[in-house]
């Protein structure tokens, strides 16, 4: 289409920042280049999302069996930590060929190598330099390292996913979503887990009492809590690796570093192009556009209100193949985002939180609903959960936050009632699969 530049639109990374959006442009007739120099996919399938549910998988799905024992089930199957993590990898190691060649039959060009901003045009991998109408910034995040000594005695959640030899004690420093998931696959395979937290909150972002709930639970799987931790130091001593904090010594033969994942903006070549980031990330307009016309971004490099997730990532790729073939031009309108943390039980919330409730008690509604009288609930022996809808002054539901074996699936489920602001009677007239958690969570609004 261009006749100027060797490509329409060069994106820089191939996650779901870049792919979802990038396949349904090409297959409009746009001339596309997608630059990567890891795996073709990025964090989410190999090393993220994907990689992290195959884990979480056997955790619950021995959890499932826990709670069923004497209810025609008896004995609880052993986790083999070894086997988990090879089945993880058989699954998840078709996925960078998968994808990329979705992009290549798409008739994407695929350029392997570290790529940089060369002006608003162009970007330089190795020697060649490549140029485009448009440039699509999706470089993803990165794990940040803690200013400490002994620093490299840590890992990060990557590691963790592929850790061939199960810790018999695990020290997780955060408190986030990555050291709770992490922790709780950790613990209920058998690792003796010790999270330090930094302040006294874990996951600041959802309901307090049920992150409660959360860490009550994985307390019964013995994982520690200490709060206001700041670690100091990292050494080894013999097999121990030693977090040395304001609040003691903490040993372990592993460490995972779970303290959060910074936008990948460093060393692309934005300062030399002179495109503006902050410290969350790469600045946009409501159109997803840098101050630099010609270049985008997209993806958890962004600098944006909604969460860094993947659902995002994809929103905004399919939203800029819109914007750039013209079926839209206005701006970016981001639904309802939901969230959930895959702890055992989860907890998932979307919409207007308690807490934004709290601060407009004349605003809303809360309807607390016990979840554990829910009889579809009782075929798994789920004898534990709550949720809270949130309604706006016309009856209308605008939030929900779930805690329970099944918050992601029930959330997931509310979705449509929230996003398109359905009345009590149009909840109404809408039939549910029956039996299932969704009929039960929708029979609830
Ligand atoms: C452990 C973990 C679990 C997660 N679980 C969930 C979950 O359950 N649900 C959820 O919604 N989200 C989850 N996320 C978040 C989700 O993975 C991200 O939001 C999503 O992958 C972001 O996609 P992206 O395309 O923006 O970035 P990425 O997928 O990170 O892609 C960026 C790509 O750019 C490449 N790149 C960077 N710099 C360059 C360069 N200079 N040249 C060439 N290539 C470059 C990188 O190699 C990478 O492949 C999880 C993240 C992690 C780490
Ligand atoms: N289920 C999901 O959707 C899911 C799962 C994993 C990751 N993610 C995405 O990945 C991102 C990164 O996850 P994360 O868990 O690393 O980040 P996070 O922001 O959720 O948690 C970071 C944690 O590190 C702590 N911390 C920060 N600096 C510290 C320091 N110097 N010392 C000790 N503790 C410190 C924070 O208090 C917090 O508890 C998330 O924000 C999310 O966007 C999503």
């Amino acid at each position: 289409m261009s006749n100027e530049f060797e490509y329409d639109v060069l994106y820089l990374g191939s996650g779901h920042g870049t792919f979802n959006g990038a396949i349904p442009l090409a297959s409009k007739g746009f001339k596309i280049g997608v630059i990567e120099d890891g795996l073709i996919g990025g964090t989410c399938p190999n090393r993220g999302c994907n990689a992290k549910i195959l884990l979480d998988m056997i955790t619950t799905t021995q959890h499932d069996v826990k709670e069923l024992q004497g209810s025609g089930l008896a004995g609880i199957p052993e986790i083999n930590w070894k086997d988990n993590v090879e089945h993880k990898d058989e699954v998840i190691q078709l996925l960078p060929e998968a994808i990329g060649n979705m992009m290549t039959n798409a008739g994407i060009d695929l350029i392997y190598g570290k790529g940089k901003l060369v002006d608003d045009h162009s970007i330089k991998v190795g020697n060649k330099e490549y140029s485009a109408d448009k440039i699509v910034i999706a470089t993803g995040a990165h794990y940040r390292k803690l200013d400490i000594s002994g620093n490299e005695l840590t890992h990060d959640g990557t590691d963790f996913l592929s850790l061939k030899n199960q810790p018999e004690r695990m020290t997780v420093i955060g408190s986030g979503y990555i050291a709770l998931e992490f922790a709780n696959i950790a613990a209920a395979s058998g690792t003796k887990v010790t999270v330090l937290m930094h302040h006294d909150v874990a996951l600041r972002k959802f309901y307090q009492p049920f992150v409660k709930v959360v860490l009550n639970k994985l307390a019964e799987l013995d994982v520690k809590f200490v709060t206001n931790v700041n670690p100091q130091s990292i050494e080894k001593i013999d097999d121990d690796l030693i977090v040395k904090t304001n609040q003691g010594d903490f040993k372990a033969d592993w460490v995972l570093n779970a303290t959060g994942r910074p936008a990948n903006v460093e060393g692309i070549g934005l300062d030399e192009v002179g495109v503006k980031y902050n410290h969350q990330g790469i600045e946009v307009n409501d159109h997803l556009q840098t101050n630099i016309p010609s270049i985008y971004a997209a993806g958890d490099v962004l600098d944006k209100k909604v969460g860094k997730l993947t659902p995002t990532a994809i929103f905004e790729s399919e939203y800029l193949t819109d914007l750039f073939s013209g079926v839209t031009d206005k701006s970016i309108d981001y639904p309802a985002v939901p969230s959930a943390v895959f702890t055992t039980p989860r907890i998932a919330q979307v919409g207007i939180s308690v807490d934004e409730d709290e601060t407009n008690s004349n605003k809303y509604t809360i309807k607390d609903v016990d979840l554990a009288t829910d009889w579809f609930r009782m075929t798994k022996n789920e004898n534990e959960g709550t949720s809270k809808l949130i309604y706006d002054n016309h009856g209308v539901l605008v939030g929900a936050t779930e805690v329970s074996d099944q918050a992601e699936d029930s959330i997931s489920t509310i979705l449509p009632a929230i996003e398109y602001q359905l009345t009590p009677k149009q909840i109404k007239h809408m039939i549910s699969l029956f039996p299932t958690i969704g009929s039960e969570s929708w029979s609830k609004l």
